[in-house]
């Protein structure tokens, strides 16, 4: 594992990519970066404001940026957790696609549901119900994960430290298959 590429994690909001790319980080004592914080630092305010000023499409060219200029920097490797949207342009999913090892963390709706409601800083859930607003971006989102992963890790009903020996479990095997 200690040879292993940079990880990427990637799913919708309440999978967990934050909470477990940092517990892989510690487990790898490797960096640990995550592209929303990434963006707050870099434009000195946090997302609701950035949604606010910019609109979504703001947040997204500045996305997009990020993910850029983070896998053009990356030499030693680390890990990356992404924001929910992060496949929702054609150029992100070009650039993951290139990635040796993204990790899609599956989360059912009911799961993003009850994982989401405990705070009130994701944008998107904010307007209208959130059952079918997550319900609306799993349909389109879920393929477009499954499109960019090379592994994929079920989340539901499972503790944060399971998940993440889980994902080691699941990369070990991707990378014996493919060396
Ligand atoms: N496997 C898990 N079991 C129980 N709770 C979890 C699990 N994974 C994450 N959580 C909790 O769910 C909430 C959302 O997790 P987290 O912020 O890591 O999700 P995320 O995928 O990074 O979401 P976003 O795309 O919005 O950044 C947090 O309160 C976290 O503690
Ligand atoms: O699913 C999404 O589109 C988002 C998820 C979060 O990680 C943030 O990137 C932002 O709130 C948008
Ligand atoms: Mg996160």
């Amino acid at each position: 594992m200690i040879n292993a590429p940079t990880i990427i994690l990637v799913g919708p909001m309440g999978a967990g990519k934050t909470t477990i790319g940092r517990l892989l980080s510690q487990q790898l004592d490797r960096e640990f970066y995550d592209s929303d914080r990434v963006i707050e630092e870099n434009a000195g305010a946090d997302i609701p404001w950035i949604f606010e000023k910019e609109g979504e499409e703001g947040f997204r060219r500045r996305e997009t940026q990020t993910l850029q200029t983070m896998l053009e920097a990356d030499q030693t490797p680390v890990v990356l957790a992404t924001g929910g949207g992060i496949v929702m342009k054609d150029e992100n999913r070009d650039m993951l696609k290139h990635q040796p090892l993204v990790v899609y963390l599956f989360a059912s709706v009911t799961q993003q549901l009850q994982r989401t409601s405990k705070s009130n800083h994701r944008p998107l859930l904010k307007q209208g119900n959130p059952k079918d607003t997550l319900t609306r971006l799993f349909t389109v989102r879920d393929p477009l994960y499954r499109e960019v992963a090379s592994v994929i890790v079920e989340t539901d009903s499972r503790h944060p430290k399971t998940v993440a020996n889980k994902v080691m479990d699941a990369i070990k095997k991707h990378l014996a298959a493919e060396a």
